[in-house]
């Protein structure tokens, strides 16, 4: 489809409207549905699966699925998040009718806040364990992803929401100041493990990396734009479609192609993690459960309280 009538068809919301969708086969998926198929049963051209924390659509004529965090108040990645969060991924993976996944947030002014701290405070080490796994897991799954990867942040988006972002191949963010976006993590008094920093380095380079890193930095949009953080700022009204007009464009190369030239790029750096996955856990849990640690994440979280009074 021209990248031109899937923006067309995907408009603001960026959900192709069932009415003007064209039929299963335009996309020159296959042969036509058979005549014996009966009249007047629906060709169902858009499937979607939502949980708890999370809404996926899946416009097959497209082959664009749109992923909404709606996890109120502010899309914190929970055990239960990080779990849903990778099983949607891993259906859209698996559908041969996906290409491409727009992630976005279907909360006001905030794409993510990034790890659940509370998953990180006063735990068992069990526990500690299984939530970083599912930290890995995510990562694992969305940076390897072979499905095009288009962000659309439209809100705040620090550390681990930021990490959601960077791991996808495109970023467009609501040309907002208000929203910032960056690894905060030394602000909270914790550090953002060796992966995290990986793909920020990719991104961004090392400079750029280091002392955004060191001082946790959160950069307003703009910043974020100057930065190289994200790719593109549009005006919120205009995100979704932007998201679609990007989305076109990168579907409309053989996936082949596409796919094992973003093996080729990201490869080194997913290979680092799966092979010290567990050397990694056990840091996280050595780490976390320090009772330095432990007493900054709560005086971080009181702080976030305070600041609301
Ligand atoms: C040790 C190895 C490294 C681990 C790597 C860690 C990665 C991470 O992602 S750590 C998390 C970093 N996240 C943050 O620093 C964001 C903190 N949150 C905020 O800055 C703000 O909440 C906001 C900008 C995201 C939204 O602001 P606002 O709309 O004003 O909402 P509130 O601040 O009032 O928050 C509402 C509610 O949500 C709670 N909350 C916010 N963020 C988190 C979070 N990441 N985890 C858990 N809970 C969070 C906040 O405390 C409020 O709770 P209530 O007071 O109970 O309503």
């Amino acid at each position: 489809m021209a990248a031109a009538t899937l923006v067309r068809r995907l408009g603001r919301s960026g959900v192709l409207p069932l009415c003007c969708r064209p039929p299963a086969w335009d996309r020159a998926r296959g042969p036509p549905p058979s005549p014996l198929q009966p009249p007047g049963l629906p060709l169902a051209p858009c499937r979607s699966f939502s949980n708890n924390k999370i809404q996926v659509e899946l416009d097959e004529s497209s082959g664009v699925a749109m992923m909404k965090f709606k996890s109120p108040p502010v899309n914190s990645l929970s055990l239960e998040f990080l779990t849903e969060f990778s099983i949607s991924l891993e259906k859209l993976e698996n559908d041969r009718a996906c290409r491409g996944v727009i992630i976005t947030s279907a909360l006001p002014k905030i794409f993510s806040s990034g790890l659940d701290i509370t998953e990180m405070c006063g735990k068992s080490v069990e526990h500690y364990s299984e939530f970083w796994r599912a930290v890995q897991e995510l990562w694992l799954r969305l940076y390897g992803s072979n499905l095009v990867t288009v962000a659309a942040v439209n809100g705040s988006s620090p550390a681990g929401g930021c990490l959601v972002a960077l791991s996808c191949d495109y970023r467009i963010m609501a040309d907002n100041p208000k929203f910032s976006i960056g690894l905060n993590e030394a602000q909270l008094g914790i550090v953002a493990p060796f992966w995290f920093k990986d793909t920020f380095v990719n991104i961004v380079g090392h400079r750029i990396a280091e002392r955004s890193l060191q001082l946790g930095s959160l950069h307003p949009a703009p910043e974020a734009h100057r930065l190289g953080l994200v790719d593109e700022l549009v005006p919120e009204e205009k995100l979704m479609e932007k998201a679609a007009a990007v989305m076109a464009q990168w579907l409309a190369l053989p996936d082949h192609a596409r796919q094992l030239t973003k093996t080729m790029m990201r490869k080194a750096v997913l290979d680092r993690l799966v092979a010290h996955r567990e050397e990694d856990i056990k840091n996280f849990i050595t780490f976390i459960s320090k009772e330095s640690i432990q007493k900054s994440l709560r005086m971080y979280m009181e702080m976030l309280k305070k600041k609301k009074s």
